[in-house]
């Protein structure tokens, strides 16, 4: 067994809506990336790169290409998971948190685990999104932007 984690951050920027685990979320902000920024699949990733011991996001995407600029982030997680198996591992379960005050997560879980265990060929019960405010406090709080941790255990395929 192989367990990581993964931490991102994206500062929020102009826009309608942000992609959170697939998911077109609305919101009165999107989030200035160089991909689509969606923090939940990237935190996810780097939990799966670290597991395995095979750098992080930016060391299989960098941000210095041009192809990834507003790239669709379930690639680079159907990246990871073709990976895992490689490596001879499977997703035995996940765990995602997402932190912000806003928007609000919990409508958009259902479909974002629906979209993660596609990508990484699990049951969606293998797969869990939630989320947590900060109490206001912090960059988060002051809602300058949104952060996801993961965290992973592979199995042995
Ligand atoms: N962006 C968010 C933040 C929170 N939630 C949901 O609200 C619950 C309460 O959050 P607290 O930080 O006040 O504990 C939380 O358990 C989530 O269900 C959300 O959906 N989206
Ligand atoms: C995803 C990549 C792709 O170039 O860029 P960003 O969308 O800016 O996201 P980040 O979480 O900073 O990870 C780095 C990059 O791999």
């Amino acid at each position: 067994m192989r367990i990581g984690s993964g931490f991102d951050v994206h500062a929020f920027a102009e826009g309608d809506h942000v992609m959170l685990g697939g998911v077109r979320v609305p919101h009165h902000h999107g989030l200035a990336a160089h991909s689509d920024g969606d923090v939940v699949i990237h935190a996810l990733c780097d939990a799966i790169f670290g597991a395995l011991a095979l750098g992080d996001i930016g060391t299989h995407f960098p941000p210095s290409e041009a192809r990834w600029r507003g790239a669709d982030s379930r690639q680079f997680l159907r990246h990871a998971a073709a990976l895992m198996r490689a490596q001879g591992y499977r997703l035995g379960n996940a765990d995602v948190t997402v932190i912000g005050e806003a928007p609000k997560v919990a409508p958009h879980a259902a479909a974002m685990r629906e979209n993660l265990a596609a990508d990484l060929d699990c049951p969606v019960s293998a797969i869990s999104v939630k989320a947590t405010t900060t109490e206001k406090l912090g960059f988060l709080g002051r809602r300058e932007g949104l952060a996801a941790q993961a965290s992973v255990l592979l199995e042995r395929a």
